[in-house]
């Protein structure tokens, strides 16, 4: 299977792109989530403070928080850096429309062939961020330069591609997970190269979601239309018809595609509200259970969301160092609620230990 990947990458970032173990890139802002508490502290009101300057995405929410009776907000984050560890911030939910015009998804994007893996082949696309068109393009670079893959509450780390996505990928093609026919949820996508994964592999329809908007217009939509190039390789996509009929075979792959910024539980609420709502099939979320403060939302998320046959792939490391969650914690919370079955598929035995796991009710319909 072949991936196309986008990447929001300012000059300095792209010093950082390393290899993985497995001949992939990602950059390397440490190979955990490195969000020591104590820096925190220290670091948090002044990062905090240049974030919503910087920011478009912040400012966004903080406008947005005005209107919601939640007591958080990014604001508050700076006065009180230990309040937002305590429940996760309402960050509204909205939905991002694909723009008609495909191209102009992919307008500033550079293509790229990562190395290829043994199982997927990965296109990097390029994000060349215009000063004009993003003021706030230095968060990026302030949350890596600063050495924190994510800024609990403010940036949640959907610009870089985790380890555990490429677990989950490895395990779709060795496992032979069916994707035909379902609806799929990727939560907390980031990249949304498991969407991506599940759309290509016949999914009847993909949700995109993450926390920040900015990293859904900037590396989730780009992403998804990156790999179903409207351009075939072929020759015959200089006869007008055969053009168009692939054309129109992407456009219907692509529309079958949602995009969802926002937390958890706003997000439940915005796809709860429709009235034709169908519950998803399958759920695919890799590193998103780093924070322990975000477990209660995150299975109130999955218990709503999924089909009472459906199921969850969930992966992650066995502990995130300076936040606190991991695989143990979250599994004996998802055990105390009492509502799901947890399996461990496969456990990656690589340094820190990955882990992929499965979800399902405990007593479905
Ligand atoms: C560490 S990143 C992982 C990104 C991607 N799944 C990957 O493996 O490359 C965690 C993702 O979870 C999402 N996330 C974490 N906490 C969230 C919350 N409370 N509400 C909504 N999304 C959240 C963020 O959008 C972020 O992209």
């Amino acid at each position: 299977m072949a991936f196309q990947f986008n990447f929001s990458i300012e000059e300095d970032l792209e010093n950082k792109l390393t290899p993985l173990g497995d001949g992939t890139l990602t950059l390397d802002s440490s190979k955990e989530p490195s969000v020591s508490k104590s820096q925190k502290g220290n670091q948090d009101k002044k990062r905090s403070a240049e974030l919503s300057e910087l920011l478009p995405d912040v400012l966004e929410n903080t406008a947005a928080s005005e209107d919601t009776d939640h007591p958080l907000g990014a604001a508050d984050w700076s006065g009180d850096p230990e309040a937002c560890e305590k429940q996760p911030f309402l960050r509204v939910a909205k939905e991002h429309v694909m723009p008609k015009d495909l191209n102009q998804v992919l307008e500033n994007k550079v293509m790229e062939m990562l190395p290829s893996t043994q199982h997927v082949n990965i296109a990097v696309v390029k994000t060349i961020l215009l000063k004009e068109k993003f003021p706030g393009e230095n968060i990026v670079s302030k949350s890596f330069s600063s050495h924190s893959d994510l800024i609990p509450g403010v940036y949640e780390g959907g610009l870089k591609i985790w380890e555990c996505t490429f677990d989950l990928l490895t395990y779709f093609t060795k496992a032979k997970v069916k994707f035909a026919g379902q609806k799929v949820l990727d939560l907390g996508c980031g990249s949304g190269l498991l969407g991506i994964a599940a759309s290509k592999g016949g999914a009847k329809e993909v949700h995109f979601q993450d926390y920040n908007s900015l990293v859904m217009d900037e590396v989730t939509l780009p992403n998804v239309v990156a790999n179903f190039p409207l351009q075939d390789e072929g020759n015959d996509v200089n006869e007008p018809d055969k053009k168009r009929q692939r054309e129109s075979k992407v456009a219907q792959a692509i529309r079958k595609c949602r995009f969802f910024s926002g937390e958890w539980s706003e997000f439940c609420k915005l796809v709860l509200s429709e009235k034709l709502f169908v519950k998803y099939d399958l759920i695919l979320t890799s590193e998103t259970i780093y924070n322990p403060d975000y477990y209660g939302t995150l299975h109130e998320t999955l218990l709503r969301l999924l089909n009472r046959n459906g199921r969850v792939l969930l992966a992650s490391k066995a502990h995130y160092f300076g936040v606190g969650g991991g695989v143990h914690l979250f599994q004996k919370f998802v055990e105390e609620r009492d509502v799901f079955e947890t399996k461990t598929l496969e456990i990656i035995d690589e340094g820190l230990k990955r882990f992929l796991i499965e979800m399902t009710f405990k007593y479905p319909s």
